[in-house]
């Protein structure tokens, strides 16, 4: 098979609707590839946080997107690793600060091109589970399946507040609401690649969903599909 026929299932949606969490599970149950396009742009706001470039340098942030020397690695444990060069950045890519950079340097259509191609390189046999705010709109606009994943906003910054609680990274509620709500806004408004269903996306609403059965509604949609047996 050659690497343009491997099929994609491209899960989408605003932060906190389970994107991550569910797209290992999906990608793990099928044996297919993972990506986390949310770490691509999370790595390039870390780079330019640590190399002091401005938000708004697009030349700047375009070669540091280009150059990301990023390592997605198991360790020994079966955890992920994301490295930067030699540099285990694996937490320091959650943190809150990082995830509104990542949204202001996403806005930038330079930032986007410079990463396209690295984003559609996972697209190998047997399949990938791809996750994000563009899968199914820009990146894979011919993804076998499609699927855009909500949740109120309220349940949305509570699920983030106990994830980032549970990784040692403090923050309060009421500043979680409020910087989730500014990316929403962000994601949604920008002009290139705004947060959006793709028309032919399935919409799910997981705000009253366990993760299982969130997984298990993907993967009965992707067995309707002939994805899966
Ligand atoms: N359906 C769900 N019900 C309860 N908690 C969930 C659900 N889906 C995800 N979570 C939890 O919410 C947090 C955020 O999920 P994550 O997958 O990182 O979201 P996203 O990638 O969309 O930002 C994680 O701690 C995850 O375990
Ligand atoms: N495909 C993507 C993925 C993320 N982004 C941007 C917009 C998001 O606010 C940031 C961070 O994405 P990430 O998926 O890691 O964030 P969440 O886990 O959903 O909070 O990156 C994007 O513009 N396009």
């Amino acid at each position: 098979m050659s690497s343009a026929a491997a099929p994609v299932i491209t899960i989408d949606g605003p932060s906190g609707s389970g994107k991550g969490t569910v797209a290992r599970r999906v990608a793990q149950t099928l044996g297919w590839h993972l990506l986390d396009s949310g770490a691509l742009y999370r790595l390039v706001a870390l780079a330019s946080l640590r190399a002091g470039v401005d938000a708004t340098d697009e030349p700047r942030l375009r070669e540091l997107a280009v150059e990301l020397p990023v390592v997605f690695a198991v360790r020994a444990d079966g955890s992920e690793q994301i490295r930067l060069g030699d540099q285990d950045v694996t937490l320091d890519i959650r943190t809150e600060e990082c995830g509104l950079r990542a949204s202001a340097v996403a806005v930038l259509p330079a930032v986007r091109e410079a990463l396209l191609e690295r984003q559609r390189s996972f697209q190998v046999p047997p399949g990938l589970v791809a996750d994000g705010r563009d899968m199914g709109t820009v990146v894979f606009p011919a993804a076998a399946l499609k699927v855009f994943l909500t949740a109120s906003a309220a349940e949305r910054a509570n699920r983030r507040y106990k994830q980032l609680k549970e990784k040692g990274l403090g923050v309060s509620l009421a500043a979680l609401s409020r910087d989730i709500e500014d990316r929403d806004r962000r994601d949604s408004e920008r002009s290139v690649a705004p947060l959006r269903p793709a028309a032919d996306a399935r919409i799910l609403d997981s705000s009253d969903l366990t993760i299982n059965e969130v997984s298990d509604k993907i993967l009965g949609w992707a067995r309707q599909g002939q994805l899966a047996k």
